[in-house]
């Protein structure tokens, strides 16, 4: 398929490809829809085989972000970037001030952010040569790590679940099943022994698993265990692609809530999970914590945390109107939340401008 045809299939604004000879530098901007506003999403850094490879990942994450920012309410559009390389050997500042030159020549219609194989340290050279990026350590006003803001609104999506299920949004003697103790499952966990839950827990970092069960009285159970076990929510906060052939028919649970991207490994398995009568609740409408702290740091005056953590608490909204659509519909959650991010998108598309001529 040309690249034309793969841009108009879904709708691409633009892709800019980026070749800075002195320093190696080969990267793919994506933006995708621009609607609400400029293009925010992360810049991944990943030794691709093949440039396909490179373009294939850059819109799809890309339109991913439009649907992301989109249904959290931003007024931001979607778009990635994507670097060729090998983050562990092929970094270096003029690498990064390279691409800040190229983000900059976009003139604020992308704005950039961290991602897989890249840092804070990575973000710091690019702001050395653009204003448009977000997410920078150590300087007043910026928004630090997103996980804590991530896992504060996973929790809030995930009352709203218990809510639809159970008729109280009170987890309190309920039982979690958490999927990986980094540094989103950490904080779901704290927020959830708060309140009283009752918690079953793994990783395959078994450091990881000792701090939790230590600190918040979890049980914990094998790698492999975790989806089978007796269990009201299972949160998978490690990888993708965990709901499959192979996992769905062990889940006892009746809700999945958890920060993992792409949790569904086929779209079907979203309608499996409905026939088995388990809501889920979609990653990119529970983890949207992350994007919209960061996010907050372009609003006036700078980063306010209370002013972040209070449009997280929004998700909890945002995930009730992603169940009346799937009810309304008759559909499952995962059509439901991109209906009520396109559906955005197409109403704020047409609201007319005022401005004088
Ligand atoms: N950090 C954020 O703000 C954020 C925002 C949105 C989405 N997410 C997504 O949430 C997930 C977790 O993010 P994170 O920042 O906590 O990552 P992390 O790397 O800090 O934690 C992931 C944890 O999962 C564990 N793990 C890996 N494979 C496992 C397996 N097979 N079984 C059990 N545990 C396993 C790892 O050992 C690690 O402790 C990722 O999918 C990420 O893309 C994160």
């Amino acid at each position: 398929m040309g690249i034309f045809e793969k841009m108009e299939q879904h709708g691409y604004e633009q892709l800019v490809f980026c070749h800075d000879p002195a320093s190696g530098l080969k990267a793919i901007i994506c933006i995708h829809d621009t609607t609400l506003g400029p293009a925010l999403g992360g810049t991944r850094m990943w030794p691709y085989e093949c440039e396909e490879d490179a373009i294939t990942d850059v819109v799809r994450l890309a339109r991913g972000m439009t649907y992301k920012n989109a249904a959290a309410g931003l007024n931001l559009g979607g778009g990635k970037a994507v670097i060729i390389g090998n983050s562990r050997t092929d970094k270096s500042e003029a690498l990064f001030r390279a691409f800040g030159r190229f983000v900059q020549s976009l003139n604020g219609r992308y704005i950039t952010a961290e991602d897989v194989g890249t840092t804070v340290e990575d973000m710091e050279h690019i702001r050395m040569e653009t204003s448009h990026v977000v997410g920078l350590g150590g300087m007043a006003r910026s928004s630090g790590d997103p996980s804590p803001v991530t896992a504060y609104g996973v929790w809030k999506g995930m009352k709203a679940c218990a809510a639809e299920v159970w008729g109280t949004d009170s987890l309190r003697a309920k039982t979690v099943a958490v999927q990986g103790l980094g540094h989103v499952g950490y904080g779901l966990c704290r927020h959830l022994y708060e309140e009283g839950a009752n918690l079953i827990v793994t990783d395959i970092n078994e450091e990881n698993v000792r701090r939790v069960v230590a600190e918040f009285g979890a049980r914990s159970a094998a790698p492999d265990e975790i989806y089978g076990v007796e269990c009201d929510i299972f949160a998978p906060c490690a990888l993708g692609a965990i709901i499959n052939d192979a996992t769905l028919p062990r889940l006892k649970c009746r809700i999945v809530a958890g920060a993992a991207n792409n949790q569904l490994k086929e779209a079907r398995h979203g309608e499996l999970l409905r026939d088995k009568k388990i809501l889920y609740a979609p990653d990119f409408i529970i983890n949207a914590g992350g994007v919209i702290n960061v996010s907050d740091e372009l609003r006036e005056g700078g980063y306010n945390r209370e002013r972040a953590l209070k449009q997280v608490d929004g998700i909890y909204d945002i995930m009730e109107q992603v169940i009346a659509i799937s009810k309304r519909d008759g559909i499952p959650t995962y059509k439901a939340a991109d209906i009520l991010a396109e559906s955005r998108v197409a109403l704020i598309g047409k609201v007319q401008k005022t401005l004088l001529p």
